[in-house]
């Protein structure tokens, strides 16, 4: 029995768009440390799920507590631990890279010492130093998903939720966040992803949840539900 606190705790989660029943009765834990990988078809309610935890959609019934408060009832104190990587990062194109992550940075109160050290340290990782000083407006789609992840990361989030992730990042960047995420769990944050990239989910999430049409079909260690399987195959055989 584990008797620590989650740091995501979803419980019997409902959301449903008119009649239809989007996410139907969803519960899962992400524990600190976890990487968590959400798999699912296309429309099988992974990014409606992601936008309750988050805080920027409502649900219809069910519980989600981030380090054991509700995200409903205590919504700005769960904001300050979170952190969110949408899917298609729309980023305010009329500032800098360094504006914007200066700006992230001080809506969450990082010091000024400590902020200059991680903007430097994760721009460096993610060769996106020599743009900083650009306009938004001038980013590749792979270079505004850097800027946000930047700014995901400058306050040490508690749980970091990214949806898709991978989509759009060259080899390199892919590798290096990679490297970030194993990086922030070590210190005892949690993340929670949903991806379509199975090898990655695979190789680096130690839990792994499978939803389908709404419905969570699967969930727990990646290693028990692979077997000696692949995801790939686990997933495709769940379609059958
Ligand atoms: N704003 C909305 N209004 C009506 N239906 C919606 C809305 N948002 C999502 N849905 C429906 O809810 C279901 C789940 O969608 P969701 O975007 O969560 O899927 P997903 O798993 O993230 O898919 P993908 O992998 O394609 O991103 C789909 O049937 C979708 O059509």
């Amino acid at each position: 029995m584990e008797d620590r606190v989650p740091v995501l705790a979803v419980s019997h989660f409902t959301k449903t768009f008119g009649e239809k029943r989007a996410v139907d009765d969803v519960s899962l834990a992400v524990m600190p440390g976890d990487i968590y990988g959400f798999v699912g078809h296309n429309g099988a309610g992974k990014t409606t799920l992601i936008r309750s935890i988050v805080g920027v959609a409502g649900f219809d019934g069910g519980t989600i507590n981030i380090e054991g408060m509700s995200v409903v009832d205590q919504p700005i104190a769960v904001k300050r631990i979170t952190a969110y990587v949408p899917d298609n990062p729309d980023v305010y194109d009329f500032l800098t890279g360094i504006q914007y992550l200066d700006y992230i940075a001080d809506i969450f109160e990082v010091p000024a010492a400590v902020r200059r050290e991680r903007i430097e340290r994760y721009a460096d990782k993610l060769s996106l130093t020599s743009a900083l000083g650009d306009l938004i407006s001038s980013y590749s789609h792979g270079m505004k998903q850097k800027v946000v992840l930047i700014g995901a990361l400058l306050h040490e989030p508690k749980l970091l939720v990214l949806d898709e992730p991978f989509v759009g990042l060259d080899p390199e960047a892919s590798y290096t966040l990679k490297g970030l995420m194993r990086e922030l769990t070590e210190r005892g944050s949690a993340i929670f992803f949903s991806s379509h990239v199975l090898e990655v989910v695979e190789k680096l999430c130690n839990k792994v949840a499978i939803i389908k049409a709404g419905k969570l079909i699967v969930d727990g260690s990646t290693e028990q539900i692979v077997g000696d399987k692949s995801l790939e195959d686990v997933f495709l055989g769940l379609g059958k």
